[in-house]
């Protein structure tokens, strides 16, 4: 997954153009990986929410689940959309930190997990995010005219302290936005 996390952000590296830039995120990028469980609700026909609603704060997730289906994505304009994640499949999420990186051209889609059925529900998660003492800060070359500056360069331990003490769903706006 470590592999695939590395991959995944090497091609967005690749497609803006600044790979020469993508050996400083490998150097600055630490990682956790957490299993998940998710138990199946009470009575077969209920559904229920097994987490709620929410941006990845860290910079990119790898998931991956086993065959009970039950990731939501939050399209832009507020409908929830199921997210059918094939077998043996991978899905990537971005965070605020790359989305901030990006200088928002990459959106962090609010998810969140809604179970029902009779089978729990397992999924893992390699959440990969900037060390400790690391600063997001969108490079000069994802700046100009057409996109002006959108958050100013903040470290990710204090964005992580700022949003745990307001838990506020706008925290990087409010938090790092210009
Ligand atoms: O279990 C999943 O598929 C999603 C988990 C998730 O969004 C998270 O842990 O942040
Ligand atoms: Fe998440």
């Amino acid at each position: 997954m470590q592999e695939l996390n590395f991959l995944v952000m090497k091609m967005i590296y690749e497609s803006f153009g600044i790979e020469k830039l993508y050996g400083s995120f490998v150097e600055e990028t630490s990682s956790i990986f957490r299993i998940m469980k998710y138990r199946a609700p009470p009575g077969a026909t209920e559904s229920s929410i097994g987490l709620v609603a929410h941006t990845d704060k860290n910079a990119i997730t790898i998931l991956c689940q086993n065959e009970v289906q039950g990731l939501e994505i939050q399209t832009k304009n507020g409908d929830w959309a199921q997210a059918i994640v094939p077998e043996n499949a991978f899905t990537a999420v971005v965070g605020d930190a790359l989305k901030a990186w990006s200088n928002g051209r990459l959106h962090a889609a609010r998810h969140r997990v809604v179970i029902s059925g009779e089978n729990d529900r397992y999924s893992c998660g390699l959440f990969s995010m900037p060390k400790e003492e690391a600063v997001v800060e969108v490079p000069d070359e994802l700046v100009d005219k057409e996109h002006p500056l959108q958050y100013r360069p903040f470290n990710y331990s204090d964005y992580i302290s700022y949003f745990v003490s307001k838990l506020s769903d706008d925290a990087l706006e409010i938090y790092a936005g210009i």
